[in-house]
């Protein structure tokens, strides 16, 4: 395990240590039924940082997504071994609440989902469940500050009212965004947020992560190198169920260490 701990420069106050790891992946292999998907991945999340998984299909990207908020728990068939912290805390646990973890480390998926409620209950849902809101003026905060956050405000904010389902499909992803922020959540994990949207959408939301990474740790996985390239500090590439390689995004893909990563983002194969 990386150790990068340092001491806060605030004057006067107690020297607290900081960790600018969020996420440890140790030893993490997954398994459904007999069929292993990942074997021993070592993987640490930095803080406030975009994460991008790539590799070929298939290679696992996915499952390793999900492990890191229990999301695997619902397939009766998957089991894993291995450690997973989140600020150094064990999130397999037992006893470990996964709804609060699930608040923690939020995730948005490939297809956009809204449920089918309005654009306003879409995103106070999370909120009303959690017990987040005192009133409903501070449920409207949250959900106006949720919507100005995934840049979604603006073009929503006189229809509240209307379902989340008649928005385009770039703006059902913003407001999926809106979502998964409106619980506060310290991690996002997006699974090839952008697959199902267009060019414009796809800038839009990648706009988007960009500026989310200076309050929240991001992991996302993606099939297009460009994307990684353009919206990630962090890349680790997967192959066949193994990590081969995680670097800055600037070095794998400038200069990869394994030749596996050169070919893949070469296009030899994927
Ligand atoms: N629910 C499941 N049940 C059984 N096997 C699964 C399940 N989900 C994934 N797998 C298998 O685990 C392996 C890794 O799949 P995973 O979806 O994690 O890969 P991926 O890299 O995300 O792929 P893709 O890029 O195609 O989405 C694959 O062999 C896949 O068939």
């Amino acid at each position: 395990m990386m150790e990068h701990i340092q001491p806060t420069l605030t004057k006067g106050a107690a020297v607290q240590p900081i960790s600018p790891t969020k996420m440890q992946a140790e030893k993490v292999s997954v398994h459904y039924g007999t069929k292993q998907a990942l074997f021993d991945v070592n993987l640490e999340i930095l803080d406030r940082e975009v994460t991008a998984l790539i590799g070929p299909s298939g290679c696992g990207k996915s499952t390793f997504l999900r492990c890191l908020n229990r999301m695997n728990d619902a397939i009766a068939s998957a089991s894993m071994t291995g450690k997973i912290t989140l600020d150094g805390g064990d999130i397999y646990s037992p006893g470990l609440d996964v709804v609060e973890l699930r608040a923690r480390v939020g995730m948005v998926f490939q297809k956009p989902n809204p449920f089918p409620k309005s654009i306003f209950d879409n995103v106070a849902y999370g909120p009303r469940i959690h017990g987040l809101a005192r009133n409903k003026s501070d449920l409207q905060e949250i959900v106006v500050g949720s919507l100005r956050k995934a840049g979604l405000y603006e073009e929503v904010k006189d229809r509240l009212d209307e379902p989340g389902t008649g928005l385009s499909g770039g703006q059902q992803q913003r407001l999926c965004i809106a979502r998964a922020i409106a619980v506060s959540p310290e991690v996002i994990l997006m699974d090839e947020p952008c697959s199902a949207l267009d060019p414009i959408a796809t800038a839009r939301v990648e706009e988007l992560i960009d500026e989310l990474k200076q309050n929240y740790t991001i992991v996302i996985v993606t099939h297009s190198m460009q994307q990684a390239a353009r919206v990630s500090q962090r890349t680790a590439m997967f192959h066949l169920g193994y990590l081969v390689e995680v670097g800055p995004t600037e070095k794998m893909f400038s200069n990869p260490d394994d030749k596996r990563t050169q070919d893949y983002i070469t296009g030899r194969f994927g």
